[in-house]
């Protein structure tokens, strides 16, 4: 979990039990959405054959979910003691992740073959962090396995990638988001509108710890979740506005679409990046002819771009508002 969920995880009620930890799932069986890789993970271990594993793909989608229940299968009650999660970037550096891997991997409990060490956001690392890593797991190949998680597996130096069965996690379908959403409100008797499963799907956008938490936090502001409570409380753009907006700036109208910007921006405290997100993610759906879509799409890269490599999120997005105001379609 990177800082920023751990903070998102702040604002969440206190006193009640953080429902992403409640309801994750236990047992490979139980992972919603990832079925081809839960089918494969689950040979391995039929076959008590399990090799080093990297796990490559976005925030919330089941990667620590699939490592934790790697080890309940593997080891039952004695997971723990034989399984070791670290995260690359907490740590202060690759020799104290070596001595902790060290320590761990050179006792066995329990009559195991082999302990699970499990190393989150493993493409923290440097290239010289994870040249040494891989040493550390060529030396203790013969009684340790490695699960690698990162986000993007091209930050992962070959000589590790060729050492791993690769796994791709892809964001969670609406389906299996809607489908845990709905059982999870079942569960706690919460009342949850239609409209405001659609805003949870919508804005987790394929990440089921953002639908979870959003779900969570919405239910404490009232006896209904609904989509004006989510939207609010997930600090997300209704698509509609995005979408007004968009197209206010493609008839030519700059000065009501910069004014919608900056209502989103400015009152609703909603994050430039993550509008951008939502353009990007949007666009498509937003029935623009396919000419004016391709210009959004192109304004939105140049935008993103920009905005990684340091410019100011508001200029950037009134810069993109602009250059569509200013070739207006015929
Ligand atoms: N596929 C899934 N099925 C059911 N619940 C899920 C799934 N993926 C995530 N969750 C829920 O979201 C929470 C966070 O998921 P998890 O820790 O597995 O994410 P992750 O992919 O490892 O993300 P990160 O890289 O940010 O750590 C889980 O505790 C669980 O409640």
């Amino acid at each position: 979990m990177s800082e920023s969920e751990a903070a998102e995880g702040d604002s969440r009620p206190r006193g009640r039990e953080v429902w992403i930890e409640k309801y994750r799932p236990q047992t490979l069986d139980d992972v919603f959405g990832q079925e081809h890789i839960v089918e494969r993970l689950e040979s391995y271990i039929a076959k008590d054959d399990l090799p080093h594993l990297l796990f490559a793909g976005p925030a919330g989608v089941g990667k620590t979910t699939c490592a934790t229940a790697i080890a309940k299968e593997v080891y039952g009650d004695e997971w723990r003691e034989n399984f070791l999660e670290l995260n690359a970037s907490d740590e202060r550096g690759i020799d104290v992740v070596r001595d902790r891997i060290k320590n761990f991997a050179r006792v066995s409990f329990g009559g195991f073959d082999y302990r699970v060490i499990f190393l989150d956001e493993a493409d923290a690392l440097t290239s010289d962090a994870q040249s040494a890593l891989r040493r550390t797991m060529e030396q203790f190949s013969n009684n340790t396995r490695f699960i690698l998680s990162c986000n993007y597996s091209s930050q992962i130096i070959d000589p590790i990638q060729s050492r791993c069965a690769v796994f791709r996690f892809a964001p969670l379908s609406d389906d299996a988001v809607e489908d845990q959403i709905r059982a999870i409100a079942a569960n706690e008797g919460i009342e949850v509108t239609d409209d405001g499963v659609d805003a949870l799907v919508y804005a987790a956008a394929g990440d089921m710890r953002k639908a979870i938490n959003g779900l969570q936090a919405a239910s404490t502001t009232g006896d209904t979740v609904d989509e004006e409570a989510v939207y609010a409380i997930t600090s997300t753009a209704r698509p509609e506005t995005v979408q007004e907006m968009v197209r206010k700036a493609l008839d030519g109208d700059f000065t009501a679409a910069r004014s919608q910007l900056d209502t989103l921006i400015t009152e609703e405290g909603i994050a430039g990046g993550d509008i951008i997100d939502q353009l990007h993610r949007s666009v498509w759906e937003f029935g623009l002819a396919d000419r004016e879509a391709v210009r959004v799409m192109d304004r939105i890269g140049e935008a993103d771009y920009r905005i990684t490599v340091g410019a100011n999120e508001q200029v950037q997005l009134e810069a993109l508002l602009a250059s569509l105001a200013l070739e207006p379609e015929e």
